[in-house]
C-alpha cells in the first residue's frame, strides 16, 4: 500500500500548468560541458526517473533546479514560479534530499524536522503537525527524541529525504536516495515515492538501479553527456527503443561458418542475435546450430530498460545492481 505523507494535500495539484518545467537549461564548469539544452517537464502527480550513468549531468541539474547554482542559459519554474526571478516561491514550492547527507548531528529528529518546516514559513502548531505526518511512513516516529547523529546510516538517510518534504512540497528531487540503503529502507522510500505522486506531487528521482526504475513504472528521462535523450513512460521506451535479443557464447572463438537469420552483433566474447521473439528464436537456433556445435552458453534478453538504454547510448549500462544485502 503506498505510504502518503500526511492527510492534507500538496498544492501540486493546483493549476494547470507543469510542476517543474526546465526549458533550454545548459550548464559548464569551464570546459566540461555539463548540461546542453536540457527541457524537462514534470506535471502534478507524477514520477519522472532521472537515468544516467556517473558525470551525465542529474546532480548539475537538480542543483539548478533547486536554485544553489545559476544555469548559463535557458530557464527553470516550479509551479509558475522562475527560479530566478521568484527565488523564495520556487524555494518553498520544492523539497530536495541531494545526495550527501545533510542532517544536523547534534539535534534530535524531531528538531531536524521542526528546522526545515519553520525554515520553509511554517508557523509552529503546523510544524509540529508536520513533523509527526511525516516522520510516520519514513519509520521515524519512535526516533524523533533520538539525536541525529546516533541513528544508522539507513536512518539518516531516511530522516535526510522527511527533511525534504516537511513542508509538503510540490515538487521533491530525490538524488540517489536509495543509494547503499538496505531492503527496508528502500522499500519505504520507494512506497513514499509512490504515495506523494498518488497525493499529487511531482517527484523527480535520480538513482542508478534500473530495477528500481521498472518497479516504480514511472516515466524515465535518460540523460547522456548533458542531453536528455529520451523521455516517456517506461513501456513506451521499451517498445520504442528495446529489442529482445539471444546471446550467445562459444568454446573458442565464435565459428566463422555461422550463417543464421537474423541480424547479429559481436559483443566481446560472443554474439548477440536480435530477435524480436528471443524465445523463438531459441529454440529455432538450437536446431540451426545442432548438437555439435561449438555453443557453450545461450542467454535470452527480455527487453527492458537495460536494452533500451544500450540501444539509445551504444553503451552498457553500468547498474550498481541490488544493495549487498538485498
Ligand atoms: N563543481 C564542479 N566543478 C567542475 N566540474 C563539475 C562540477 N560538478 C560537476 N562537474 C562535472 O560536470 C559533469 C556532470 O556532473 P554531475 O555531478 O552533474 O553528474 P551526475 O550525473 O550527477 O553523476 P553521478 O551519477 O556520478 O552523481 C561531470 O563531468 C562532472 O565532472
Amino acid at each position: 500500500m503506498p505510504l502518503a505523507v500526511g492527510g492534507t494535500k500538496s498544492s501540486a495539484g493546483r493549476g494547470d500548468g507543469p510542476a517543474l518545467d526546465v526549458v533550454g537549461v545548459t550548464k559548464s564548469y569551464g570546459d566540461v560541458h555539463a548540461l546542453r539544452g536540457v527541457d524537462l517537464r514534470i506535471p502534478p502527480g507524477r514520477v519522472t526517473a532521472l537515468l544516467g550513468e556517473n558525470g551525465a549531468g542529474k546532480s548539475t541539474l537538480m542543483s539548478l533546479v533547486a536554485g544553489l547554482q545559476r544555469p548559463d542559459a535557458g530557464t527553470i519554474a516550479i509551479t509558475g514560479h522562475d527560479v530566478a526571478d521568484a527565488p523564495r516561491a520556487a524555494r518553498r514550492a520544492l523539497g530536495f534530499a541531494p545526495q550527501d547527507l545533510g542532517v544536523y548531528p547534534t539535534l534530535t529528529v524531531r528538531q531536524n524536522l521542526m528546522f526545515c518546516a519553520e525554515l520553509a514559513g511554517l508557523r509552529r502548531g503546523a510544524a509540529r503537525d508536520r513533523t509527526a505526518e511525516t516522520a510516520e511512513p519514513l519509520a521515524l516516529a519512535g526516533l524523533l527524541d533520538r539525536r541525529a547523529g546516533e541513528l544508522s546510516g539507513g536512518q539518516q538517510r531516511r530522516l535526510h529525504v522527511a527533511m525534504a518534504l516537511v513542508h509538503r512540497p510540490a515538487v521533491l528531487l530525490l538524488d540517489e536516495s536509495t543509494a547503499g540503503v538496505d531492503v527496508r529502507t528502500r522499500t519505504a522510500l520507494l512506497d513514499l515515492v509512490r504515495g506523494l505522486a498518488a497525493d499529487g506531487v511531482a517527484v523527480c528521482y535520480s538513482t542508478h538501479y534500473l530495477a528500481e526504475v521498472e518497479s516504480l513504472d514511472a516515466h524515465v528521462a535518460v540523460l547522456d553527456g548533458g542531453r536528455v535523450i529520451a523521455h516517456d513512460t517506461l513501456s513506451a521506451l521499451v517498445d520504442r527503443h528495446a529489442r529482445g535479443a539471444l546471446e550467445l557464447t562459444f568454446h573458442g572463438p565464435v565459428p566463422e561458418d555461422l550463417d543464421l537469420p537474423w541480424p547479429t552483433r559481436p559483443t566481446g566474447d560472443g554474439l548477440r542475435v536480435l530477435a524480436d521473439r528471443p524465445h523463438e528464436a531459441a529454440a529455432r537456433l538450437l536446431e540451426l546450430l545442432g548438437p555439435t556445435s561449438a555453443l557453450s552458453g545461450l542467454r535470452v534478453v527480455r527487453p527492458d530498460l537495460e536494452a533500451v538504454f544500450l540501444e539509445l547510448t551504444g553503451r552498457r549500462y553500468r547498474d550498481e545492481g541490488s544493495p549487498a544485502d538485498a
